[in-house]
């Protein structure tokens, strides 16, 4: 679904410990002090056995071993709650960087995208990261530095029994190269089924109703199951590879372990070994478990941490928006009306899709009423996304006081700009913030007349708490009409220096719809206002009226010349019961 990252993934996964560089140093220096404190044990054992061989004072060796157990613990213990924070922070970073590029992803970007999945990259992902950026680089580092100075302990103790477990080491290796890369897969896909369980579980949150409606629960929870399933079978896939793998570096170590009893046990028979080097050769087999397990480990989790950055620098790789520069939100004054002009615009949303406009020009500049009409389909949302570019023009010009919208910084550009969705969206959270989302440092008194102008005084004194009374996910408590002067109230806020309105198709009874038109006109004697009216009624009184028909714009003019001369105006209008269809 998304494109592949640029860099290695093993070099990016690098580049998110590299800042932590020095704390993880400090923590893996006391994870293989902590280790070769451990290291010294099996010597201590050995100090501690020939010491009671030979009857002498047994105090010293038995401190010394004691000691090698608890510094090597505390030791242990200190890094791995260094390495562990330093995890917490890489995520930190992480999800910062990550939540960062989501939430500027373009519009057309978050089009093609499943919300539902990049949620999953950006909770479940980033959390595989926390161990192998940590501990399982270190590990990794440790777990190598270990083994050598375990081999090198042992060679000198005694290079044939050395060579038996050389012999197992290299089955071990052999073995991690043939699971590894199944480890990898198998995490990846499981990731990606995770994703697609978030996609359908928000796919039945963002239509409740309708699923509810349609008695679609059931096909719905399978769909959802079939993810689960999915996501479930691969990760007992990699639970079953990490099994296998850690179930044969046991047999490993247990066959090297027998086979050193028995070769070393002859010759101790022969007396041609010291039993307490046999012991102390033992005892370092089972220390080298530790390095063993730790590298096996480390290299699984470092396949799991792949896999996580390849979907996490996925999103990376996708196109977000430059906001930079402008003076965003920063009042200007005095606040004129802006001019919009459209020249010759072709649209089409993706290359491989039709042209949405095929040509559109048109002007609304100054104070006053500008709407767009037109049948359903016909490109009038699409004016209004190409002035916030939220896409660009495919060829020709979308000028905004007299500049190419492409050449104003976004920030400047949509700081000018107040905008009402068609289906006026309302965020989680209370009214105020609601209000604020655009306008962060408006006054309460700027509120009060933002409520006052969108006809919200009602709501307000309805709404327990008042301005700080909390509204449902999606603004599922208000009604639609409600949602609609809410939607107002914030642009108005903003104190554009254009309105758009895109009109609610449904939703509004005659009061509300009479409310609305009070507002854009009120709003109109002072600032540019463009409206898609879907009710005629509703602009009747308008400054201009542009027609629009499957992605041109037909005519332009009053509502009194348009009834007159263009018949496809006269069609609607007739069909709103505005005037006569020709005919009549
Ligand atoms: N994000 C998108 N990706 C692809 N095609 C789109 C997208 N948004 C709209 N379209 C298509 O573009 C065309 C014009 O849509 P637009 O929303 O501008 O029409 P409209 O005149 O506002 O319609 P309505 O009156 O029904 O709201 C439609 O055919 C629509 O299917």
């Amino acid at each position: 679904m998304l494109r592949a990252a640029p860099r290695a993934p093993l070099h990016r996964l690098l580049s998110h410990a590299r800042p932590h560089l020095r704390v993880l140093l400090v923590g893996g220096s006391l994870t293989l002090a902590g280790g070769a404190v451990g290291l010294a044990q099996p010597l201590a054992a050995r100090y501690v056995i020939d010491a009671l061989g030979a009857g002498g004072p047994l105090l010293a060796p038995v401190l010394l071993l004691a000691a090698a157990v608890v510094v090597g613990a505390l030791i242990g213990a200190l890094g791995s709650f260094l390495l562990e924070r330093t995890g917490q922070g890489v995520v930190l970073d992480v999800r910062r960087g990550l939540a960062g590029s989501l939430v500027r992803l373009r519009v057309a970007e978050v089009d093609r995208l499943t919300p539902g999945d990049l949620v999953a990259r950006l909770t479940a992902d980033t959390t595989l990261l926390r161990t192998v950026t940590t501990s399982g680089l270190t590990d990794l580092v440790t777990g190598a530095v270990l083994l050598v100075g375990g081999i090198a302990v042992m060679a000198v103790l005694d290079p044939v029994l050395l060579l038996v477990t050389l012999g197992m080491i290299l089955v071990v290796g052999v073995l991690m190269a043939l699971v590894l890369p199944r480890i990898g897969r198998a995490t990846q896909e499981a990731q990606a089924a995770l994703g697609a369980m978030g996609g359908r579980l928000e796919r039945v949150f963002g239509a409740f109703r309708t699923v509810k409606a349609s008695s679609a629960e059931d096909t719905e929870l399978a769909r959802l199951d079939e993810a689960a399933v999915d996501s479930w079978r691969k990760g007992v896939a990699v639970a079953g590879w990490s099994a296998l793998s850690g179930t044969f570096t046991g047999l490993a170590v247990n066959v090297a372990f027998l086979v050193v009893l028995a070769l070393g046990g002859g010759r101790v028979a022969a007396g041609t070994l010291e039993v307490s080097t046999l012991i102390a050769f033992l005892l370092l087999l089972f220390y080298l478990m530790q390095p063993i397990g730790m590298l096996v480990t480390s290299l699984t989790d470092l396949q799991a941490g792949l896999a996580a950055v390849r979907r996490i620098d996925e999103v990376a790789g996708l196109d977000r928006e430059d906001t930079g520069g402008g003076t965003a939100g920063a009042p200007e004054a005095p606040r004129e009306p802006a001019s919009v002009v459209f020249e010759d615009v072709v649209f089409r949303y993706r290359p491989e899709l039709p042209p949405v406009h095929h040509g559109v020009s048109f002007a609304a500049s100054g104070a006053g009423l500008t709407a767009l009409v037109g049948p359903s389909g016909a490109g009038k949302t699409t004016v209004f996304s190409l002035i916030e570019r939220f896409y660009d023009a495919t060829s020709g010009r979308v000028l905004l006081d007299g500049t190419d919208v492409r050449d104003l910084p976004l920030r400047d550009l949509r700081a000018r700009i107040g905008y009402v969705e068609q289906d006026a969206p309302v965020l989680e959270g209370t009214l105020r913030e609601n209000l604020a989302l655009a306008a962060p440092d408006a006054t309460d008194a700027d509120l009060a007349e933002a409520v006052a102008r969108a006809r919200l005084t009602d709501l307000v004194s309805r709404l327990p708490g008042g301005l700080d009374g909390v509204i449902g996910h999606r603004g599922v408590t208000l009604s639609g009409g409600e949602r609609q002067r809410v939607a107002i109230a914030r642009a108005l806020l903003r104190r554009p220096r254009l309105l758009l309105m895109d009109e609610a198709t449904s939703q509004l009874d005659a009061a509300n719809e009479g409310a609305l038109k009070e507002v854009m006109m009120d709003a109109a004697r002072t600032t540019n206002v463009i409206v898609v009216a879907h009710r005629l009624s509703t602009v009747t009184g308008a400054d201009r009226i542009v027609v629009m028909d499957a992605g041109r714009v037909r005519a332009v003019d009053t509502h009194a010349e348009l009834l007159e001369g263009d018949d496809l105006y006269r069609d609607l209008a007739a069909g709103q019961l505005l005037a006569p269809a020709q005919g009549n």
